[in-house]
């Protein structure tokens, strides 16, 4: 059955976030994404029909606001789905102690105040729609770790942890689940190196792109019956 009530993308503005609101748009969704820096595209969004509200993670403050805004303008929502991320190694980073918190900022407190501030908004939205979902955009690391992304790897297992609890809180009008992908897409300054590595990694040995995040996003929107689960899609890299 189609979702009427509004489904939010947090960090919507590119690559998977941005593909997946597009998607389900053109499915006849109502999508709201979330966007940190400015963009010159942000008005073509809009004309394409996807409702872009500038939100910064980084900060209590910014998630309150966010908060705010969204109680402010809408009494349901279909669903969420925290895809705004950062991808930060050690190595990058001049403080790993500022590090860490920005990695649990984005990944987990945000998530989580987000999800405890909405259970009205979604259940309100089940009530209507005859269910409601929250997908967190976790990542293979959350479960083997990483030596080179603690923090970021860290910070993901956490938000994979709120999947279970908030799944348990919120049955069974809102269903919880996570995407754990590992190589969804590579970034524009991945080199020829890194990239035959990483492909590597994994039995399929490909680079999938966003289609396949977007397929587990659809699988679970239009599942009646998993929650508190996690959709892994890493080519069977924990077979390797
Ligand atoms: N790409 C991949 O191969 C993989 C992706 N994933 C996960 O899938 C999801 C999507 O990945 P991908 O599309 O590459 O994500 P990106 O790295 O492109 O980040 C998505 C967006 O998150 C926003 N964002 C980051 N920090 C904040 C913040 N503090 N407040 C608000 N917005 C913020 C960014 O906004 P801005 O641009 O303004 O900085 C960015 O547009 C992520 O959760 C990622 O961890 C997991 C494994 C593999
Ligand atoms: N927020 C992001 N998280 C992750 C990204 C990214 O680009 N942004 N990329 C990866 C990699 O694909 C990695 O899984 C393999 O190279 C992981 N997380």
């Amino acid at each position: 059955m189609m979702r009427k009530m509004p489904i939010i993308i947090t960090g919507g503005a590119q690559r998977l976030g941005l593909a997946c609101a597009k998607s389900l748009v053109t499915q006849g969704y109502r999508v709201i994404i979330t966007y940190r820096r400015e963009r010159k595209d942000i008005a073509e969004l809009e004309a394409q029909g996807i409702t872009c509200v500038q939100a910064d993670f980084s900060s209590s403050a910014g998630v309150d606001g966010f908060i705010e805004k969204i109680q402010h303008q809408y009494s349901a929502l279909g669903g969420i789905i925290h895809n705004a991320s950062e991808w930060e190694s050690e190595e990058s980073a001049s403080d790993t102690a500022l590090l860490m918190e920005k990695m649990w900022q984005v990944h987990v407190f945000a998530p989580y105040r987000i999800n405890l501030a909405f259970e009205g908004l979604l259940c309100a939205g089940s009530k209507l729609d005859g269910q409601a979902d929250i997908i967190h955009m976790t990542d293979y690391v959350a479960e083997k770790g990483s030596d080179k992304h603690i923090a970021y790897a860290s910070s993901k297992a956490g938000l994979a942890n709120l999947t279970c609890s908030f799944a348990k809180r919120f049955a069974p009008q809102i269903k919880v689940n996570a995407i754990a992908p590992s190589l969804l897409m590579f970034n524009s300054g991945d080199d020829a190196e890194y990239r035959s590595k990483a492909l590597n990694k994994s039995l399929l040995r490909k680079e999938p792109g966003e289609q396949e995040g977007i397929l587990a996003v659809q699988y679970i929107l239009g599942s009646r019956y998993m929650t508190g689960r996690t959709l892994s899609l890493d080519g069977g890299r924990h077979l390797v």
